[in-house]
């Protein structure tokens, strides 16, 4: 496929996802129809169509409308490319562009910029931008920016099984650079040959997980021993099981409230060597119960922009008062002088501190021993953690 006809296809796909279509389900649905594309095609298109749904806001008001087409505009013009040489109507490209579409094409980027609210061209909702800023005060708008890039690649080393400096020389065997990262002593940035990690002997024999790298410096913050008793409590796929068992032998119970999330923990404990537990109904007292909450995912909109434009102010309360139900419904499962882990990928205070605070009003027998927040701006998601410890 031609450059231009890239662009055409980013445009019909992204048109079906404006009108409600989940963007993997309208990728998968075209890449099915479109027998003629090869993998860089598909690669280069599903680059397209992130890449415009991180800006959606910005580059609407860039390219004039909130379509699939004003969208691939305006990535043009702030990218400063000419879209006249895009839009040519040869071929399979894009029609050509209207007289208003030239005339947008025509003017300074900066010209447009400077007529966008701040919200607009950090790409945030307007109704949660006061709560955006109110959160990160000074960092507002460059935490809202960096949701705008795509997010590095982070591989985790499975210490059980290999050392950051083995699993580094492992994948360069295979093509895959990666060098080490500063927010965990697991944690590797791959700067080349990320494609090649799914198909590659480290990651066949769980030398390395994929991982973001703030997620891994949560598990590298939790107070585990060997010999714990641990629950992961809203486990999902297991990410987190799976880099807490890489760090101690403890006794690894896991648990979703939706079973099928937890499908593939099985095969990626038995990929990494690591026994756990699964189960629907977790019994008895942990010394460390994670609570790795449902959230707004507001701290990793760069991996999962969709996200930024479905939530909403009724969506964001009802994320809360689950979060709150989560924390009372497990403090009773943690062993007296036990922790509480309280986990979010979300930079919003009323997902964070607010939700320590209301349960620590109305459980007396609790501090907060530890918290921690980590912002996209020191290289990984945003994630916050609040380690709460149960009085002995
Ligand atoms: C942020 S994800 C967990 C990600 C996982 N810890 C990881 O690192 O891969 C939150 C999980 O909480 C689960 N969940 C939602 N409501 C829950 C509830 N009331 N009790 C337990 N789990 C819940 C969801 O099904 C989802 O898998």
């Amino acid at each position: 496929m031609t450059p231009e006809a890239r662009v055409a296809a980013a445009i019909d796909i992204l048109d079906l996802i404006l009108g409600g279509e989940p963007a993997e389900k309208a990728l998968t649905a075209w890449a099915r129809r479109s027998r003629f594309a090869g993998s860089g095609d598909r690669a280069t298109i599903r680059d397209h169509v992130f890449d415009a749904l991180r800006c959606r806001r910005s580059h609407a008001a860039l390219g004039g409308a909130e379509t699939g087409r004003g969208l691939m505009l305006g990535a043009l013009i702030a990218a400063g490319q000419d879209p006249a040489g895009v839009f040519t109507g040869q071929g399979h490209a894009p029609a050509p562009l209207s007289a208003a579409e030239a005339g947008r094409a025509a003017t300074a980027p900066d010209t447009l910029s400077a007529a966008m609210t701040e919200a607009e061209a950090c790409d945030i909702p307007d109704w949660l931008w006061p709560q955006w800023q109110a959160s990160l005060g000074d960092r507002a708008a460059e935490t809202a920016k960096l949701q705008r890039s795509r997010a590095p690649v982070f591989l985790r080393v499975n210490l059980r099984r290999t050392s950051p400096a083995a699993a580094t020389r492992a994948l360069a065997d295979e093509g895959i650079v990666a060098i080490p990262h500063p927010l965990a002593d697991t944690a590797l940035e791959v700067t080349e040959g990320a494609r090649r990690i799914a198909g590659s002997a480290a990651y066949r024999e769980g030398l390395v997980e994929l991982q973001d790298a703030a997620s891994q410096a949560v598990t590298a913050a939790l107070p585990l021993a060997d010999g714990m008793r641990v629950l992961d409590y809203c486990a999902g796929g297991g990410g987190k099981t799976l880099a807490m068992a890489g760090r101690v032998r403890a006794g690894f119970t896991a648990h979703d409230a939706n079973p099928a999330r937890l499908n593939d923990l099985k095969p990626r404990a038995a990929r990494a060597g690591v026994p756990v537990t699964v189960t629907a109904r977790p019994e008895g007292r942990f010394d460390l119960v994670l609570c790795d909450v449902p959230c707004s995912g507001s701290g990793s909109w760069r991996r999962a922009p969709e996200g930024k434009w479905l939530l909403d102010r009724d969506g964001l309360d009802h994320l809360c008062e689950v979060q709150s139900a989560i924390l009372d419904r497990t403090a009773p499962m943690v062993a007296e002088g036990g922790t509480l882990a309280y986990v979010t990928c979300s930079v919003l205070n009323c997902e964070n501190d607010d939700r320590v605070a209301d349960f620590l009003s109305a459980h007396p027998g609790w501090r907060q021993a530890a918290r921690h927040q980590w912002l996209p701006g020191d290289g990984g998601d945003g994630f916050f953690l609040s380690c709460l410890k149960r009085r002995g």
